[in-house]
């Protein structure tokens, strides 16, 4: 034992500080708050519908969007992020529909920010809900997805979406250089104070499915992956490099992505860069807690609010969950 340690049993005994609720949350060394969510939401051209695979997730019209954003603001909820379900008959290899200035999010994020200023809105630089082939860029004739070529479309989305009042551009494609892209464009537009929340260390997952059904893109995508843009998820230090880069670049906030299965990168990222760091808690993760919940089998305040917490503890300064409006409504101080 080293000579500086604090003393040992009987000196020492761990449990004296648990023993009581107030020095339990005395010594609490991290705390999940509303002020750490920020909640997805699926807008779409056409009905709302329910996702078969997330119970208690639905993919909005723009008017069942502005209710739901209602409840958001009210449980104190920072910022929200927009996915887009879009018509099927839009969906274009080129993803031209991706950069129309009075498109599907443009349209969201001013009928939203005529009625919340104060919420932020977040919006996914990416190209797979507009592709016909779901993948998040344009392909040559074999599959593969252009980096350049794609970069010049994202820059083209990022625009349109700044200049329809988003407060977070958020770029999900794992394109090299976009980010560089992007701040250029909105500097060039005076967008200054645009930020651009970059999902930096994205794995290639098999945790997006039910997102891929949520917009839509599951039966573009068929068989075919994202291993040649997403991170493979053995690797860290690569993960590394690509924050690395995108904070060169002009990134303002770093997300890792999926959550829990990822904490170690969450951990490395933070201690590294000390850079507002989040995590994406994805759809398959989402699916995984409720299909328990939904049996029976575990508590849903108890589980979901441990899960989230370890986000927090693991370096997080914030947390993009399907549960935020349930997270939000449990930690809201008792009146
Ligand atoms: N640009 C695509 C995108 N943006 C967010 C998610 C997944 C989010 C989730 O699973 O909840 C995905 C899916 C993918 O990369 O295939
Ligand atoms: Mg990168």
């Amino acid at each position: 034992m080293p000579d500086n340690y604090p003393g040992h049993y009987p000196a020492t005994r761990m449990r004296r500080a648990r023993a009581r609720d107030f020095s339990r949350r005395l010594t609490r060394e991290t705390q999940l708050t509303v002020d750490d969510l920020i909640y997805p939401v699926f807008v779409t051209e056409g009905e709302a519908v329910d996702v078969a695979a997330m119970p208690g997730v639905r993919r909005h019209t723009l008017d069942g969007l502005l209710r739901e954003i209602t409840d958001v603001a009210a449980l104190g909820i920072p910022a929200v992020v927009l996915f887009p379900v879009i018509d099927p008959s839009k969906k274009t290899p080129d993803a031209a529909e991706a950069a129309n200035p009075d498109g599907l999010v443009p349209q969201a994020i001013r009928a939203i920010k005529r009625e919340f200023p104060e919420l932020g809105v977040m919006t996914d630089v990416a190209l797979d809900p507009y592709t016909s082939h779901g993948q998040d860029g344009v392909v040559d004739d074999d599959g593969y997805v252009l980096n350049d070529a794609t970069i010049d479309i994202l820059v083209r989305q990022t625009r349109a979406h700044a200049a329809a009042g988003a407060d977070i551009v958020s770029p999900s494609d794992m394109m090299d250089g976009r980010i560089q892209a992007m701040r250029a464009a909105l500097e060039a537009d005076g967008h200054v104070n645009t930020v651009i929340m970059s999902y930096a260390a994205k794995f290639a997952s098999s945790l997006y499915n039910p997102f891929r059904e949520a917009v839509g893109s599951a039966a573009n995508l068929g068989r075919a992956d994202k291993r040649t843009y997403q991170v493979d998820p053995a690797n860290t230090d690569e993960a590394l490099r690509e924050v690395a880069l995108d904070l060169k670049e002009g990134a303002d906030m770093v997300m890792v992505k999926p959550g829990m299965p990822y904490l170690d990168i969450i951990h490395r990222v933070k201690e590294t860069f000390g850079v507002p760091t989040f995590a994406y808690h994805v759809s398959g993760e989402y699916a995984m807690l409720k299909a328990a919940i939904d049996n029976g089998w575990l508590d849903e305040r108890a589980a979901v609010l441990e899960c989230l917490g370890s986000f927090k503890r693991a370096g997080c300064d914030g947390v993009l969950t399907y549960f935020a409006k349930d997270a939000a409504r449990w930690l809201a101080p008792a009146d």
